[in-house]
């Protein structure tokens, strides 16, 4: 092209005029569906029950429409395929965020899900799918800031055909990112879009080193199965777990933008209603609460007595005195044990259990002095408010936490622990917890710094073992008063409401596992309990894994996917990381797991990353002037990475900045900035779990800088 310069911005303004239709076309609807929202609410006038349903469900619709509608589609409009001619279909289609067609119905803009956009993606050379030129068009806003060209079928080309730039993709991988993650519907590689459209049946297991696009895939592949059967996934749910609350805020923004905002997300803290936290235990710790040895031990634990349980029972009945001691209360409560009833549900049958054995003693004690009668004596010694207060002391409801909190008792949990852990083991566990204390209400969490992630699926394996608390009796119906709906809003809730999902809900249409590597046995049980009607997306890198059992791990993964057909995708290529920055990381890890597959980091910046080895004493000032170069270098957010240590010190050393976060190793994980500083790595290989797996996790956050800050002088070694 003899003007290339030209050419580019006369195909800019051809793509121009599209958006602005695309744009009016937008404004049109969306007046319409406001009115039709409007109208909705009209039909409240006709006043019947029936007109009230049917308003709620319409305005329902269209308010939902008119939020996607809302939605600030910062570059609604990405692509543009021109396709070979076949019959009267259309040969240019326009790919975006939302599918939008003209006053005669004719596509103004395809959405990136449906079947006609796939070819957008997947389109190669070699294979080219009826597509000529492939454009990814770039826009600010609503303006066309520029249009990257593949030609995929030159032989097809009309006269004429303009080809703008090359390499679409490395153009879009080398802006900057913001505190969200960039979603890349523009430019999802072929190998990908496989995983993002594989089928939502069975399980997807998808691998790749870091800055492959792992999580990125993760979440289109939601948004995709939300778009292709929107009912099943919408009422079903789709869950997806990660592994710390400052990922999933970062995640969270991400979603919305594809279209989709009906999904749960959960941290590996969270995944237990009701309970939130970000605590985490000691590697040697975590590696005993995680592993599925501790399903033995929480099984005894829920059959024991309860701290301060009463350790016998003395009434007496028709002039005998009967008395229980420990050792028949115990008999008495493997007895009521043995019918295999979770706890909470089983106090009826140890109501049944002792009165039985107190039956026995009286008629041993009575001999045949006087007859006893059986029903009656049942009767009487169950309505006693004694013998009531006995079993609710002796058979108490129990929380999850209540009990997890009894393994901060050293002896009980030796007890508890056989031969399952060693002593050493038993001795950190319970140090880790803290000691019973009297619960106010069910769901209250012990007292001290309250539970930790692996404390969680703990929590969660005894609430399955202790089953729900008992039902409070229902309140009998008022004979002189009907229940009235009596305002407006009342009759109409019913339409309105979407059922509110009890607090075991397990019914999930489709789970995603992110930082799947990261999952141990436990954690694998909770996550399986949600999923079990559920398709499965599992994406992880085990080059990342901090888990020292990954045996185990997989094998606990497996149980969760029942048997279902798994299919597996590789990623190859790191988007993330520069060649220079990858470099780096690669050659930590290689030191220490030299066979290890390691993904191709393709960009090339010219900036390799900064090494500095300091005195100890000279760590405060050099942290400072490296977090503010990385500020002056990048427009976007800067990452301090310090070992876990010595969090609290490095705060102290920085100035505060909206644009820096400062976080421990692992919660490093699937995080991304422009720049990262990292403080003191050979501290971080030595301490963290994972060790120099998790040194590369960290080495690998930054999109353009990365700046490493040390004591040791060898680091990082040959
Ligand atoms: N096809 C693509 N085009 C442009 N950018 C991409 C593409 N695929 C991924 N990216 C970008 O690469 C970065 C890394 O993606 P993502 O965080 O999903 O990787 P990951 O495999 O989950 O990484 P990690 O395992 O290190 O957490 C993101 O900024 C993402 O937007």
């Amino acid at each position: 092209m003899a003007d290339g310069a030209a050419t580019a911005a006369a195909e800019v303004a051809a793509e121009q005029r599209h958006v602005d239709r695309v744009y009016a076309r937008l404004d049109v609807l969306r007046e319409e569906t406001a009115e039709s929202t409007r109208n909705g609410f009209a039909l409240a006038r006709v006043g019947n029950f029936g007109a009230l349903v049917e308003r709620d469900a319409m305005v329902y619709q269209m308010s939902r429409r008119l939020r996607a509608l809302d939605a600030e589609y910062d570059g609604l409009v990405f692509g543009r395929l021109d396709l070979v001619a076949r019959g009267d279909a259309d040969t240019t289609l326009h790919i975006g965020r939302l599918g939008l067609r003209d006053e005669q119905y004719r596509p103004l803009v395809v959405d990136w899900r449906a079947p006609a956009a796939g070819a957008f993606y997947r389109a190669t050379p070699t294979d080219p799918m009826g597509v000529i030129r492939r454009r990814v068009i770039r826009c600010v806003g609503q303006r066309v800031a520029d249009v990257q060209d593949d030609l995929l079928d030159p032989g097809a080309a009309p006269d004429g055909m303009a080809v703008v730039g090359e390499g679409a993709l490395l153009a879009s991988m080398a802006r900057a990112t913001g505190h969200r993650m960039r979603d890349i519907v523009a430019t999802i590689a072929r190998e990908q879009d496989e995983a993002v459209r594989a089928p939502a049946s069975g399980a997807v297991l998808l691998t790749g080193g870091p800055g492959t696009g792992k999580t990125a895939v993760a979440l289109h592949r939601a948004a995709y199965l939300l778009y292709s059967d929107r009912n099943r996934y919408e009422s079903g749910g789709v869950l997806i777990v990660g592994p710390a609350p400052v990922f999933m805020r970062y995640i969270e923004r991400v979603l919305p933008s594809l279209g989709e905002d009906t999904v749960t997300l959960r941290a590996l803290g969270e995944v237990l209603d009701d309970t939130s936290t970000d605590r985490r235990d000691s590697p040697a710790v975590a590696a005993v609460k995680g592993s599925l040895r501790m399903r033995q031990v929480l099984r005894r634990a829920v059959r024991d007595v309860p701290p301060g349980a009463p350790d016998r029972l003395r009434l007496v009945y028709a002039g005998l005195v009967l008395t229980l001691d420990a050792k028949a209360l115990a008999g008495v409560r493997r007895a009521a044990q043995r019918r295999g009833t979770p706890h909470n549900q089983a106090r009826r049958y140890a109501r049944a259990e002792l009165i039985e054995a107190l039956w026995q003693q009286a008629v041993r004690r009575a001999a045949n002095e006087y007859a006893l009668d059986r029903e009656r004596f049942a009767d009487e010694v169950g309505d006693r408010s004694e013998f009531h207060r006995f079993v609710a002391a002796w058979w108490p409801v129990l929380a999850p936490f209540e009990v997890l909190s009894w393994l901060g008792d050293e002896s009980r949990l030796r007890r508890y622990a056989g031969r399952v852990l060693t002593p050493e083991e038993v001795r950190l566990v319970a140090a880790s917890i803290a000691p019973p204390t009297a619960p106010d209400t069910l769901f209250d969490v012990p007292a001290g710094d309250g539970p930790t992630v692996a404390d969680v699926a703990l929590a969660d394996e005894l609430r399955v073992l202790l089953g729900p608390p008992p039902k409070p009796p229902k309140p009998e119906p008022d004979e002189y008063q009907i229940a009235e709906l009596s305002t407006y809003a009342e009759r109409t809730m019913p339409a309105r409401e979407r059922p509110e999902r009890p607090t075991d809900y397990d019914e999930y249409a489709h789970v995603v596992v992110d930082e799947a590597q990261d999952l141990s046995p436990m954690q694998w049980r909770m996550v399986g309990r949600r999923g079990r009607y559920a398709g499965w997306t599992i994406v992880g890198d085990p080059a990342q894994s901090a888990w020292p059992d990954p045996d185990e791990a997989t094998a606990a993964r497996d149980e969760a996917l029942r048997g279902r057909r798994t299919r597996s995708f590789e990623l190859t290529t790191n988007y993330r990381n520069s060649a220079e920055i990858f470099a780096l990381a690669a050659q930590v890890v290689r030191a220490a797991e030299p066979d290890l597959p390691l993904p191709t980091a393709v960009r090339h910046t010219d900036t390799p990353p900064a090494v500095h080895a300091v005195a100890a004493a000279d760590l405060p000032d050099t942290c400072r002037t490296a977090l503010a170069e990385l500020l002056a270098a990048v427009p976007g957010t800067v990452g301090v990475v310090a070992p876990d240590d010595l969090l609290d010190a490095v705060r102290g050393w920085l100035p505060a900045d909206e644009r820096v976060d400062l976080l421990g190793p692992l919660s490093a994980k699937g995080m991304e900035y422009d720049g990262v500083l990292v403080v003191e790595p050979g501290r971080i290989q030595a301490t963290a779990a994972g060790g120099a797996r998790t040194l590369y996790v960290v080495l690998t956050r930054a999109t353009q800088r990365l700046t490493v800050v040390g004591t040791d002088p060898a680091w990082p070694g040959a």
